[in-house]
């Protein structure tokens, strides 16, 4: 066994790390089923998505980072644990040096919480990085030129936006609008518009199958399966892409607004060098249909989405371990 460090990307909905030399060598749900007569977790990552929505009564399967905060911080930490031991088991290290990444507006509770957590799972020392500078990082931006580069991160949980010059952030927003939002906002359109219950999974499966946010641009169906309110007995549907880019029109706005405000508060040399090089759309939700479109049409500044969007900012903790021993003194644990 041999120390290596590892950059964390602690995700509301995908835990994912690399290991310097190695790249990515974990990337599972951030899912614990936790029991909940003893307390104790039954399974933790991949294994315990499979049960969202379909573990009998005593067994609940929980998202410790729910809407981009903490929301259960042991259950954190026993996540955390599992997966470093993990790739330990694998017999990548002893005492690793830590880099973890966290969203643009947690407390400073939070983000002792999340610090204490990492060092109990055996971290030596902890680095915690914001987000969006390391999710830009991992897109390929040189962010460290005095010249202006934008990145909107749209994750499960959070939607980070920030303008990025010499290593630095410039101006940033972030918001609990994000993929997991969208989920929500076509789970309640199936109940208001059919009278039909769905769980969070067949949400999801409905937004990456048929969902756009640009109208008239996508045209296809999808066949979905939950329970009518009315009889409480099962149904089937078929749900189209044009009734899905109706009801995700408020939170896709919503996170075109918080960009307009990012980009009005941003000194007007750094607002052209982002007309010439575009914004950069990292995270899951980047793979939204029609986002990019939508962006660009409302932001008028071209949009690209990164090569890999969901794993930008896991591959920005590799570049940024290359350098983890010229981070600033206060990132230091
Ligand atoms: N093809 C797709 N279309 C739309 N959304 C998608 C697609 N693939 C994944 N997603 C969404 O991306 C989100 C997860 O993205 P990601 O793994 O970047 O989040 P995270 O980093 O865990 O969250 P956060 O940044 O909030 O902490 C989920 O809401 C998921 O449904």
């Amino acid at each position: 066994m041999f120390s290596r460090d590892i950059g964390i990307d602690l995700g509301t909905a995908n835990v994912l790390i690399y290991v310097k030399g190695r790249g990515i060598v974990l990337n599972e749900p951030s899912v614990v089923a936790v029991d909940t007569k003893t307390g104790k977790a039954l399974a933790v990552g991949e294994e315990a998505r499979r049960m969202v929505g379909r573990t009998p009564g005593n067994i609940v399967a929980i998202r410790p980072l729910r809407d981009g905060v903490i929301a259960d911080f042991e259950i954190t930490e026993v996540m955390l644990k599992h997966f470093i031991n993990k790739i330990k088991v694998k017999g990548f290290m002893s005492k690793p040096r830590i880099l973890i990444c966290t969203p643009t507006n947690i407390t400073s509770v939070e983000q002792k919480a999340i610090r204490e957590a990492a060092e109990k799972s055996g971290g030596k020392q902890v680095y915690l990085e914001e987000e969006p500078k390391v999710a830009a990082i991992g897109a390929g931006m040189d962010i460290f030129q005095p010249s202006g580069n934008m990145v909107i991160d749209i994750g499960g949980g959070t939607t980070d936006i920030a303008v990025l010059s010499m290593g630095d952030i410039v101006t940033a927003t972030s918001s609990r609008i994000a993929g997991d939002t969208f989920d929500y906002e076509i789970l309640n359109y199936i109940k208001r518009q059919y009278k039909m219950l769905i769980g969070e999974r067949t949400a999801e499966d409905i937004k990456i199958g048929v969902a756009t946010a640009f109208p008239d641009s996508r045209d296809e169906e999808i066949s979905i399966r939950g329970r009518d309110m009315v009889s409480s007995l099962p149904k089937t549907l078929t749900i189209t892409s044009n009734e899905i880019q109706k009801a995700l029109q408020e939170p896709v706005e919503t996170i075109i607004q918080a960009a307009k405000n990012v980009l009005e508060r941003t000194p007007p040399e750094l607002s052209a060098d982002i007309i010439d090089r575009g914004i950069i759309l990292t995270g899951g939700g980047a793979l939204l249909h029609g986002i990019d479109q939508l962006l660009a049409e409302q932001l008028k500044v071209p949009v690209v989405i990164a090569e890999d969007p969901m794993t930008c900012v896991a591959e920005g903790t590799g570049r940024m371990l290359e350098h983890l021993d010229k981070l600033p003194r206060k990132k230091l644990g």
